[in-house]
């Protein structure tokens, strides 16, 4: 594991200590690993540039995420090719991304739970999102089907607006037989999407989805979701809210579905109504950058020392410099948020925002595992008289989950190709010696 944040910190992890007792205290084989689980519809991006024409040409809604029968998938991708719209294939699903990214991030195991194509020959799709995914994602629990993994035609048009179009295949047939409770029981978080709930008659997806979250809750593992795209959180809130009220633990959205859910187009109101269903919460807000909020206990709470904020909830980020924590494990428990503009004010020149909140979840999920990386290995550390969440604070976690964004959105594809470097250039030297 590969720790987040500032690297020379008192609780840092003491592996790398030059001091002998550390070192015969905890072997670097001894240790103990955490990972996390994230489930996914399985599925390739391929990118297009088209204009708004073509959308409504196959009966798109612009900025949507629909699914789209063999038929249309046939005509639409026949029309790519011939016109040479394609610019890239490459591995996607929201969850899949994540699980890449948070791999790429810890340097460390995540587990990707979906369907994978039996057979599989080179140059396919199938082979494509494996050999496009980190070596760090273990694939070993896929469940194997008959037939192709899905598609995802993620198509840009002239104002940069991506639209996409799933051609499902199998992707929806992960059996709830096939999700292994140990291992579920075991990590450190479970992921998942809304997507998952998308499925039809004969797919096995919700189900399996539904029993892995129902194994999670039991084991005390926290669920993660992220709400994908808002037309889907639209077309039910309330059954949104009630599942996220009885099952979720942590909530990630940006700032639409953020308002399809809670009703506040304000992404910290937003943030604000999310924690009284769940105990933290993510919201990005594209180039308004990102709102975090948790619970810390009255007695855990650090003031920060950055200038207080004014916002719908007047000085919200008081307590930015807590850590995290359940609300059930708080006697006093009290809302905290945090908000990180853009990293450097964002990049000079976006490629792609596809992407950029799955990395920023990749970071908070980093973040979360750490916490029980060390608490697994050193359970005696002071850090752990805090029953907390998260290893750091709100507000470095917020400032992390930027940084990871701004990586993706100088980049071209939605997954991280290396990690961010060990120190940072724009920082001086005096950041990394207090
Ligand atoms: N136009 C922008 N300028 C600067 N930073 C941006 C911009 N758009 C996005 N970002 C950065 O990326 C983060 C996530 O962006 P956004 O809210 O667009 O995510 P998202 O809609 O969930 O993305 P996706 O669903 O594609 O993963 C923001 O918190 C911010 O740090
Ligand atoms: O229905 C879906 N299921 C799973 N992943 C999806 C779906 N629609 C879009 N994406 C994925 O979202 C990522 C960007 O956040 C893209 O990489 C795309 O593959």
């Amino acid at each position: 594991m590969k720790f987040p944040g500032r690297r020379r910190h008192k609780h840092y992890f003491p592996v790398e200590d030059k001091d002998p007792l550390t070192k015969q205290l905890i072997s670097a084989n001894s240790l103990k690993r955490s990972y996390i689980v994230g489930i996914d519809q399985i599925v390739v991006d391929i990118e297009a540039k088209v204009d708004s024409s073509f959308l409504t040409k196959f009966g798109l809604h612009r900025g949507m995420s629909q699914v789209i029968d063999d038929e249309t998938t046939q005509a639409l991708y026949q029309e790519l090719q011939d016109k040479n719209l394609v610019d890239y294939e490459f591995a996607g699903g929201t969850i899949g991304n994540t699980m890449h990214n948070y791999s790429v991030l810890a340097d460390d195991r995540s587990v990707l739970l979906g369907v994978m194509s039996e057979n599989i020959k080179i140059g396919s799709y199938a082979y494509r999102f494996i050999s496009n995914t980190s070596s760090r994602v273990d694939l070993g629990y896929l469940q194997g089907v008959d037939g192709p993994i899905g598609r995802c035609f993620t198509l840009i048009d002239e104002s940069g607006e991506r639209t996409f179009a799933i051609s499902p295949g199998l992707m929806n047939r992960l059996r709830p037989e096939s999700i292994d409770e140990d291992l579920i029981a075991g990590s450190a978080a479970l992921v998942i999407s809304s997507y998952l709930m998308r499925t039809e008659k004969e797919d096995t997806m919700t189900q399996a989805a539904i029993k892995a979250v129902k194994c999670a809750n039991k084991a005390g593992v926290p669920v993660v979701l992220t709400l994908g795209t808002k037309f889907l959180i639209e077309q039910d809130p309330v059954w949104w809210q009630t599942f996220v009220a009885e099952h979720v633990d942590i909530l990630a959205m940006n700032e639409e579905e953020g308002f399809a859910i809670t009703g506040f187009e304000d992404p910290l109101l937003a943030a604000n109504k999310a924690l009284d269903w769940v105990d933290m919460v993510i919201c990005t807000a594209g180039a308004q950058g990102m709102f975090l909020g948790g619970y810390i206990d009255e007695c855990w709470k650090r003031h920060t020392k950055h200038a207080l904020m004014p916002g719908a909830i007047t000085d919200f980020n008081q307590y930015e410099y807590s850590r995290a924590m359940k609300r059930i494990d708080c006697e006093t428990p009290i809302k905290a948020f945090t908000h990180s503009a853009p990293y450097m004010g964002g990049p000079d020149a976006i490629k792609n925002t596809n992407g950029a909140g799955d990395g920023a979840l990749a970071a908070v999920l980093h973040d979360l595992s750490s916490n029980v990386y060390h608490k697994l290995n050193v359970p005696n550390s002071s850090k752990h008289q805090q029953k907390a969440l998260t290893y750091s604070s709100l507000s470095q976690i917020s400032k992390y989950a930027n940084r990871v964004s701004y990586e993706v959105l100088v980049q071209h594809s939605p997954r991280l190709s290396r990690g961010l470097p060990e120190r940072e250039a724009c920082l001086d030297q005096a950041h990394w010696e207090q």
